[in-house]
């Protein structure tokens, strides 16, 4: 392998670690200790997974956790109740929503029905717009990961050719933003894009957020490129379930200057920065000094 590996994982630790530092000075000079609630509707196992990882590393810096499981059958207007009663709940700095909702749900109208301060998951419209106009906003997790992780191996990022492949709203158009207000020049990729792979070859960073697996092979990076792979998806080899990226991993590090690995990538970085907005949100709700490099 000639690419520098990007430890997401030993990465995360330290953000938890700052996160943890600035918890406990909350506690001690002003007597608040931060609270997040995760709000999980329905039994999906993959989710489940993630909220109580969440839910672990929350309590592991210091702050309160706060879980509300929902069954499936759970109305909308049930929904929408708890979530006014967290907004107005004083001990809750961040709600997070766990994505996908059922099927009956309107997911837009849920999301937006959060108190914009405490949406860690930059997802309400109005974070949406304050990012578009570079304003300070709650920025989505998995590609603030992907930006402090960029940055930490760049320095800068000024100038340089960015393609984002995929353009949902939770990732792909965050990241791109992110991207942009960082000076790269940017692409976004998506499945009507004509010639992927000449987008790609352009690339001196490469996002890829996609959902289908090892999708990217190493023919396509440039040589020397950064790759960020965001991808998690769960498949069958040999007989096992394993979980790979976006990118071929194998094929992508013999090219690439630096790669994040799945697992142990952006994934466990998506957490440390839920922790992080968490900790923001509460200092922004008392009008105290943020954290500094936890934010975008
Ligand atoms: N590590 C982490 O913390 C997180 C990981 N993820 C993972 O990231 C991946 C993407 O998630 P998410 O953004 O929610 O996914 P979405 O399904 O919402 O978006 C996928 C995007 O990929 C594009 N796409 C699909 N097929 C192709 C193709 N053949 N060529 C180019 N583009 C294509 C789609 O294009 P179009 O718009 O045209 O349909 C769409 O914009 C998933 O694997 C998910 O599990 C997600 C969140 C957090
Ligand atoms: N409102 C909302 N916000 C989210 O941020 C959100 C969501 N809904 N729905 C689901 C996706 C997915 N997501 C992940 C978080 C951590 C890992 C993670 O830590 N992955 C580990 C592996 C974990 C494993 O083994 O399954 C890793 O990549 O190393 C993965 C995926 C957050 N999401």
């Amino acid at each position: 392998m000639a690419a520098t590996l990007i430890d997401g994982k030993a990465f995360a630790a330290k953000v938890r670690g700052q996160v943890a530092e600035h918890v406990a000075r909350l506690k001690e000079e002003h007597g608040i200790t931060p609270g997040l609630a995760v709000v999980l509707v329905g039994e999906d196992p993959a989710s489940q997974v993630y909220v109580r990882s969440k839910g672990k590393s929350t309590v592991e810096v210091g702050m309160n956790s706060y879980e509300h499981k929902l069954d499936a059958e759970t109305s909308e207007a049930d929904l929408l109740a708890l979530i006014g009663k967290l907004n107005s709940d004083p001990a809750v700095n961040g709600i997070l929503v766990q994505l996908p909702l059922p099927k009956h749900m309107n997911e837009e109208l849920v999301i937006n029905s959060i108190a914009p301060e405490k949406d860690v998951d930059g997802f309400h419209i109005s974070n949406v717009g304050l990012l578009g106009t570079g304003q300070k906003s709650m920025v989505p997790c998995t590609p603030l990961g992907c930006l402090m992780m960029l940055r930490d191996h760049h320095g800068s990022l000024s100038g340089m050719d960015a393609v984002v492949i995929g353009r949902s709203n939770i990732v792909g158009k965050p990241m791109a933003q992110l991207l942009l207000g960082d000076s790269c020049t940017v692409t976004i990729a998506h499945s009507r894009t004509k010639d992927l792979p000449e987008v790609v070859r352009r690339a001196d960073i490469v996002v890829a957020a996609v959902g289908r697996p090892e999708m990217v092979p190493g023919d396509w990076i440039k040589e020397g490129a950064t790759v960020i792979d965001v991808g998690i998806n769960r498949i069958e080899r040999g007989g096992k379930n394993v979980l790979v990226g976006d990118v071929d991993f194998a094929s992508a590090a013999e090219r690439a200057g630096a790669i994040t690995p799945v697992p142990g990538g952006v994934g466990p970085m998506t957490i440390a920065c839920l922790l992080a907005n968490t900790v923001t949100a509460a200092c922004r709700a008392h009008n105290l000094a943020e954290p500094e490099g936890l934010t975008a």
